[in-house]
């Protein structure tokens, strides 16, 4: 299991668990509206830190973004591994492309 899956597992763990105690049940209580202006704004500040050119904020303002997509995934009822297919299928796309573009040996 990669980083994301098990970020992923976390964030499906604590929904519905007690908005007092975890961020993330209390960013599902608080339903699609919020969860779609926090993945923006985490966006939003990953650019502002690659603009500034502070590598370090970046690292941390991109844990946040991935977070809070794999919030908006779960919101959405979308699973990692159908992201990771459509990367897979991408790839083979991309690599028949580049097949095809070579010249016949
Ligand atoms: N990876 C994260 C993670 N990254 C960022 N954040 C939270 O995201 C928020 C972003 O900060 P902001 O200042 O933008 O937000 P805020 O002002 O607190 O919130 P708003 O008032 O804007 O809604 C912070 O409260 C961070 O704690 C996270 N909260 C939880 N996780 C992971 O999610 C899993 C479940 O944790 P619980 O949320 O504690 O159940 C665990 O594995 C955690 O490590």
């Amino acid at each position: 299991m990669g980083p994301l899956d098990k970020l992923y597992a976390k964030v499906q763990a604590s929904r519905g668990g007690d908005p007092t105690q975890s961020y993330t049940a209390k960013l599902f209580e608080r339903g699609r509206p919020k969860i779609a202006q926090k993945l923006g704004e985490e966006a939003v500040e990953a650019v502002i830190e690659l603009m500034r050119g502070d590598k370090q904020a970046l690292v941390g303002e991109s844990a946040d973004l991935l977070y809070h997509l794999m919030v908006c995934w779960a919101e959405a009822g979308i699973t990692p591994d159908e992201v990771w297919a459509e990367l897979a299928r991408r790839e083979g796309v991309s690599g028949l492309a580049e097949k095809a573009s070579r010249p016949p040996s």
